[in-house]
C-alpha cells in the first residue's frame, strides 16, 4: 500500500496528518528554544536552530514529494535499497514520498526526525512527544482510578482475564498519532462501556487466549515469562499494566517483560522513561490512593523483576515481523523464549501483516507470514485500512455502511495465532 491513491488512508497521512504532526514537532523544539538555551548555554541554542532546520527540511521533502534519502543508518539504507530493487528496478531516487510503501515512509518520518536530535550534542536525548504524552496521562486519572478499583475489587479468573483483554484494546484508542496530537484521552469509566463496546470487537479470540494461558500456567517450564509488546503510554499504558498484573496475581505467568521503543515513536509509544514516569506519577498523587497502591504494588514488581522494561531499536526500524527472523535473529530467538506475546496496537498489527490488503476472512495467522516465534495475541483498534481474520461478510458489511470504517478506531480485535 502507498499514498498514491488519494481515496486511501496512507494519502491522507502523508498529505494531511504527516506533515501537522511534523510542524508541531518543530513548534514544540522552538518553543523549548529559550529554556534548553538557558540550561545548557549559547552552543545548545545554536543546535536547536539546527535542528529547526533540519526537520523543516525534512517537511519540505515530503510536501513536495522528494526521493527518500538515505540517512546515517546501515539498517534504513539497506531498507530503502530493497525497496528501490523490489518496486522501482533498483533506482533509488524513483522511491518518494508518495509512491514508497505508506509504512516505510511513515517510520522513515519519525527516524529521520529522530536522526536530526541523536547527532546531536545537546539534545541527543530530547523527546518532543513528552510533554503531550504526560498530559494525557492527567487528562486520564479519573478512569484510572475507576479501573485500578475494579482491577482491585476483582477475583482473579478466566472472567477477568478477558475483560482486562478488552479494557487493553480499547487502551488503544487513546493514541496521539491518530488524533495528530490532540487530546485524545479516555472518556468516561471504561469499564462500563465494555458491554455496549463488544459489538464493536470485529474477531474475538478471548476465550481462547485464555485456554493457551491455562496451558501455560500448567506448564512445567520455570519461569513461566511472557513479552508483552507495548503501544503507546498514558491510559493505554495504565490498561496493559492492568492486564499484566492479572496475568502474575492469577499464576499464569510469573514474568512480563514490556518491550518498549528506544526513540521516540508515533507520537505516544511507551519509551523506558515513560514507563517509569507513569509509576512514579502514580506514586505521587496521595489524594488517589488507589494509584498509589497499584504504584507500589508495579514498582516492587519491577524492582523483583516480575516487571522488566526492555528497549529495542528494532520496534523502531521499517521492517515486517515476518521480516524479522532474517534482519534481526537474536530478537526473534529472545521472543521465541517465551511463553505467550501479546502485541498491542495498530502499528504493530500493521507489522505483523505486512501492511498488506488480505481479503477480509483470510486466517489471521496465515496474514504473519510465518511470523510464530510463541503463541501470540494481537489487541488493536483499527487505525489503518488493512485486516485479516473477520468472520465471514463482515468487512464487506461495514464497507457498505462507511468507506472509512478501517480507519477510525471505533472498531476492535483481539486475534489469536497460536
Ligand atoms: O498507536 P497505534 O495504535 O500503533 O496507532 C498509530 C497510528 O499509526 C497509524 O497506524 C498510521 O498512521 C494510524 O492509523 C494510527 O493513528
Ligand atoms: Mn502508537
Amino acid at each position: 500500500m502507498c499514498a498514491k491513491y488519494k481515496k486511501g488512508f496512507g494519502y491522507k497521512t502523508i498529505n494531511q496528518r504527516l506533515p501537522v504532526i511534523l510542524t508541531k514537532v518543530i513548534d514544540q523544539v522552538a518553543r523549548d528554544k529559550n529554556d534548553i538555551g538557558k540550561k545548557l548555554g549559547a552552543g545548545a541554542l545554536e543546535e536547536v536552530k539546527d535542528v529547526i532546520g533540519e526537520l523543516a527540511k525534512l517537511k519540505n521533502e515530503m510536501v513536495t514529494n522528494k526521493s527518500i534519502q538515505r540517512t546515517g543508518s546501515a539498517v534504513w539504507n539497506e531498507y530503502l535499497a530493497n525497496v528501490a530493487k523490489k518496486s522501482f528496478n533498483g533506482i533509488e531516487e524513483c522511491v518518494r514520498w508518495y509512491v514508497a510503501p505508506w509504512l516505510f515512509v511513515e517510520c522513515y518520518m519519525y527516524h529521520r526526525m529522530n536522526e536530526a536530535f541523536r547527532t546531536s550534542t545537546f539534545l541527543k536525548t530530547y523527546d518532543p512527544f513528552r510533554g503531550q504524552k504526560e498530559e494525557a496521562f492527567f487528562e486520564s486519572v479519573e478512569p484510572a482510578c475507576v479501573l485500578g478499583e475494579f482491577v482491585l475489587g476483582s477475583k482473579n479468573g478466566p472472567e477477568l482475564l478477558k475483560t482486562l483483554l478488552e479494557v487493553s484494546l480499547w487502551g488503544n484508542r487513546c493514541d496521539l498519532s491518530i488524533s495528530q496530537g490532540e487530546s485524545n484521552a479516555q472518556d468516561g469509566n471504561l469499564v462500563d462501556q465494555l458491554v455496549p463496546l463488544r459489538e464493536k470487537i470485529l474477531a474475538n479470540d478471548s476465550q481462547q487466549v485464555w485456554e493457551v494461558l491455562e496451558k501455560v500456567r500448567k506448564s512445567s517450564s520455570s519461569p513461566r515469562r511472557i513479552g508483552y509488546i507495548l503501544d503507546n503510554s498514558s491510559f493505554e499504558l495504565f490498561t496493559d499494566l492492568c492486564l499484566a498484573n492479572a496475568l502474575l496475581e492469577s499464576g499464569l505467568v510469573d514474568n512480563v517483560d514490556f518491550y518498549v521503543k528506544a526513540q521516540p515513536w508515533f507520537i505516544s509509544d511507551v519509551l523506558v522513561q515513560d514507563f517509569h514516569w507513569l509509576l512514579d506519577t502514580m506514586a505521587s498523587l496521595t489524594d488517589k490512593p488507589v494509584l498509589v497502591q497499584l504504584a507500589t504494588k508495579w514498582k516492587e514488581n519491577v524492582q523483583t523483576g516480575r516487571f522488566s522494561v526492555v528497549e529495542h531499536e528494532f520496534w523502531t526500524y521499517p521492517h515486517a515481523f515476518f521480516e524479522m527472523k532474517d534482519s534481526e535473529p537474536a530478537l526473534y530467538h529472545e521472543l521465541g523464549s517465551k511463553a505467550f506475546l501479546i502485541f498491542k496496537g495498530d502499528l504493530n498489527y500493521r507489522k505483523l501483516i505486512f501492511d498488506t490488503n488480505w481479503d477480509f476472512e483470510t486466517p489471521f495467522p496465515k496474514s504473519l507470514l510465518g511470523f510464530s516465534p510463541a503463541p501470540l495475541v494481537a489487541l488493536r483498534t483499527l487505525k489503518a485500512d488493512c485486516v485479516s481474520g473477520l468472520p465471514a461478510g463482515v468487512g464487506e458489511k461495514l464497507s457498505e455502511i462507511n468507506h472509512d470504517w478501517m480507519n477510525t478506531g471505533e472498531y476492535g480485535l483481539i486475534q489469536l495465532s497460536e
